[in-house]
C-alpha cells in the first residue's frame, strides 16, 4: 500500500481506522474494475474511500478507471483529488494505462491534469527542482521527489563540477563521457547514441536561416564531448561567431587539448552561464542567431531560469532557440507533460516552439540500450523556439 500524501494523512496510530480506509480503497478498485454504476462509485468516494490507495500491484482508483477506459469516471476522480502521477508496480501512471489501450481522451485528462499541477505549481520551487534532464531512471514518483535532496554528481551543480569525468569510448566504440555518482555507479554526461539528436537540432536551428550565408553567429551552453559544436563549425559556412559556455574543469582540459580555444571564431566562456547571463562577454555579442543549451547535473528551474533569458539573447524574430529536452524521458506521460509546461513556460517570456520528433530507437537500434538509462522514450521531442511576433 503506498502512503497517502500529508495533507490527506489518516491517524496511523490508530489500526481499525487504516483496516477501513484500506478496505474501502480495496472495494473502490474492484468497483470501478467490474463497472459498477457511476452512482455507486460516488457514494463510495463520499463515504470515505481513499483516492490515494493503491492496492498491492500499485493500482490506484485511476488506474482502474482507465483499464475500464471510462474518461467521465477519471476526470471525476481527478477533480476529486486523484493523483495523476502515481505510478503502478511496473512504474505506468493511468496515463500509461491509457496509452496501452491507444485511448486518446482517457490520455489527455491524465496529462492535461498533470500540465495543469505543473503549471500551477510552478513557481514552487521545491517541485519545478525535482526534474533533472539527465538524470537516472525514476522508478517512482517517490524517487522523483528524493531528488529534491539527491547530493550526487547527477543532481548537484557542486558536486558535479568538482568530480572527475572520464571520456572513453564504450565496446561498441561511441564517445562517452563519464561521472561517479557512487563508489559503484558511473552516469553517462553525455553518450555517442545522441550525435543523431545532436545533428537534427542543427538541422532545425540552422538550415534556412536567413543569415546562413554570411556565417550565423551561434551561442551554445554546454560542451560536453563537444558534438554539437562540431557540427555547428562543419556548417558549410562555419560560424562567424561561436560562443561556448562550459565551466567543468575536465571539459575545458580536453577542449583545449583538442584545439577549440585556437579556432578562428571560438570563444570559450570558462564557467556556468549563471556566471555570464548578464555579462558585456556575452551581451556585447549584440544577439545570437541560434542559441542552445545542454547542461548536465541542472533541474528545471534552471532551465526556465535560462528561458527567461532567452529573449535578450536572440538577435531577432529570425533567430532560433533550442535546448535538449529531456526532462522526465523515462516515461511516456511525464515526457509529454514536462514537454507541455515548458512549451508554455517559453510562451510566458514570447517564445513560441515549433516541436519534432527524432525516432531514436531507429537511428540507434537498441545497441546503448543500458547506457540510455536517463532517455527511454523511442521519440525525442526536439524544440525549436522563436520570438513571437506581434501583429
Ligand atoms: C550533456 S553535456 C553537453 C553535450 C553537448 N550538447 C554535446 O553535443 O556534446 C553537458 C555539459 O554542460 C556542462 N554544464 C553543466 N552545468 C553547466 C552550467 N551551469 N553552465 C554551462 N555548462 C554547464 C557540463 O560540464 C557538460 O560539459
Amino acid at each position: 500500500m503506498t502512503a497517502p500524501p500529508r495533507s490527506q494523512s489518516p491517524d496511523w496510530g490508530n489500526e481499525e481506522e487504516v483496516d477501513a480506509l484500506v478496505s474501502l480503497g480495496e472495494a473502490l478498485i474492484i468497483a470501478i474494475l467490474e463497472r459498477a454504476p457511476m452512482e455507486t462509485i460516488k457514494n463510495m468516494v463520499a463515504d470515505g474511500a481513499p483516492l490515494w490507495f493503491q492496492d498491492e500491484e500499485g493500482t490506484s482508483a485511476l488506474h482502474a478507471a482507465a483499464y475500464v477506459e471510462n474518461a467521465k469516471l477519471m476526470t471525476y476522480l481527478i477533480e476529486e483529488g486523484a493523483i495523476w502521477n502515481s505510478v503502478d508496480n511496473l512504474h505506468n501512471t493511468a496515463g500509461d494505462i491509457a496509452l496501452s489501450f491507444n485511448n486518446e481522451t482517457c490520455y489527455n485528462i491524465v496529462r492535461d491534469a498533470g500540465i495543469r499541477s505543473d503549471y500551477v505549481l510552478a513557481t514552487a520551487e521545491l517541485i519545478l527542482s525535482l526534474l533533472s534532464s539527465r538524470s537516472p531512471p525514476a522508478d517512482s514518483s517517490l524517487s522523483l521527489v528524493l531528488k529534491a535532496t539527491d547530493t550526487t554528481a547527477a543532481s548537484s551543480s557542486e558536486t558535479f563540477l568538482t568530480s572527475h569525468l572520464s571520456f572513453t569510448k564504450d565496446e561498441y566504440g561511441q564517445e562517452i563521457c563519464l561521472v561517479k555518482v557512487s563508489d559503484n555507479e558511473e552516469v553517462g554526461v553525455m553518450m555517442g547514441w545522441e550525435r543523431g539528436i545532436m545533428q537534427e537540432t542543427v538541422h532545425k536551428l540552422c538550415s534556412g536561416h536567413e543569415n546562413f550565408v554570411d556565417g550565423l553567429k551561434i551561442l551554445n551552453v554546454g560542451f560536453g564531448l563537444g558534438i554539437i559544436d562540431t557540427m555547428f563549425q562543419s556548417l558549410p559556412t562555419p560560424p562567424s561567431l561561436h560562443v561556448i559556455i562550459e565551466p567543468h574543469p575536465d571539459v575545458l582540459q580536453r577542449m583545449r587539448e583538442l584545439g577549440w580555444f585556437d579556432k578562428p571564431g571560438v570563444k570559450v566562456l570558462e564557467g556556468k552561464w549563471q556566471d555570464f547571463i548578464e555579462s558585456d562577454a556575452l551581451l556585447g555579442a549584440g544577439g545570437f542567431d541560434v542559441v542552445y543549451t545542454d547542461t548536465f547535473s541542472e533541474d528545471y528551474k534552471d532551465l526556465r531560469e535560462f528561458f527567461g533569458h532567452v529573449p535578450d539573447l536572440l538577435l531577432g524574430p529570425e533567430s532560433r532557440f533550442g535546448f535538449f529536452n529531456g526532462l522526465g524521458a523515462t516515461n511516456a506521460t511525464f515526457y509529454d507533460v514536462y514537454t507541455q509546461v515548458s512549451e508554455l513556460h517559453l510562451s510566458d517570456v514570447g517564445i513560441d516552439v515549433e516541436w519534432s520528433d527524432v525516432d531514436v530507437v531507429e537511428a540507434d537500434g537498441d545497441r546503448w540500450g543500458q547506457t540510455r538509462e536517463y532517455f527511454t522514450q523511442r521519440f525525442y521531442r526536439l524544440p525549436v523556439g522563436r520570438m513571437r511576433v506581434s501583429s
